[in-house]
């Protein structure tokens, strides 16, 4: 178990294998065991980094609203910690958003990033603003049951697995979700994302209820150069429902960089 002491705030992490280092952000309401199924389907010779953010997992939890601009100084402050220079980072939702941010403000620490279920901005102010009221009122399990349709595909949804992430969000600390809701909610990537030079591949899934294929296509593509694959039958977890194919479309793409 390992924790990072960055300026009087924790973060909970794992650094895992020597290599060219990979650093893998999550979504809202999940923390790194997010990955736990792809890393397995990954070569041989990369440093795999994974983090929970602020609010999350075992990271310290503090007082909300967050800003876009602190999740982005959190892994910046870990990176630096970890003297990690040109990761290929992997985002997925928010944590795709923190990639693009990363990317804008620390070019030396990213040398191309994947831009997983994600948006240059993820639905209106008005949209989080009635998500916030909801959780506040009913706790996060008063939305529950469309967030984890959002995320899951119908088949996966009758597995025994899908209880385990069911019981991840519901014990997600409500401070740490809502401060993420806040910073989604204030960020437009439009501008910043449309000036980075760096390769860049999206990664969508067919029933992403949350990040639609077209908005992952669209924000891919903000960025001359870019590749941009859809995982048929996933959802807005890929990553949980199709492993071995995520790994797939990540390793291919880590070849074609010469990453490993
Ligand atoms: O909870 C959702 O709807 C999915 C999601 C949006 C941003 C994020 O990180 O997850």
């Amino acid at each position: 178990m390992k924790m990072a002491e960055l300026g009087g705030r924790r973060l909970h992490y794992r650094d895992d294998g020597t290599g060219a280092p990979v650093v893998f952000a999550n979504s809202l309401g999940t923390d790194l065991r997010l990955w736990d199924a792809v890393l397995p389907h990954l070569p041989e010779g990369l440093r795999i980094i994974r983090y929970d953010k602020r609010g999350h997992g075992l990271s310290d939890c503090s007082k909300g609203p967050y800003k876009m601009g602190e999740l982005v100084s959190d892994v910046e402050a870990l990176l630096d910690h970890l003297e990690v220079r040109e990761a290929v980072f992997v985002g997925l939702s928010i944590g795709g958003m923190i990639a693009q941010g990363l990317a804008t403000k620390r070019p030396d620490l990213v040398r191309a990033m994947v831009l997983s279920n994600t948006g240059a901005k993820i639905g209106t102010r008005e949209m989080w603003g009635d998500r916030i009221a909801a959780v506040e009122k009913g706790g996060i399990a008063a939305l529950a049951d469309p967030i984890l349709e959002r995320w899951f595909s119908a088949g996966f949804r009758r597995t025994d697995a899908f209880h385990a992430w069911r019981n991840m969000l519901l014990r997600q600390p409500v401070e740490g979700y809502l401060g993420c809701c806040h910073a989604i909610a204030g960020s437009d990537f439009y501008a910043t994302t449309a000036a980075l030079r760096l390769p860049t591949l999206g990664i969508a899934g067919s029933e992403d209820g949350s990040t639609p294929p077209d908005l992952v296509r669209e924000t891919t593509e903000l960025v001359p150069g870019s590749a941009f694959e859809i995982l048929r039958g996933a959802g807005h977890l890929p990553c949980v429902e199709k492993p071995e194919d995520y790994a797939g479309k990540l390793t291919a793409f880590l070849r074609a960089q010469g990453h490993v």
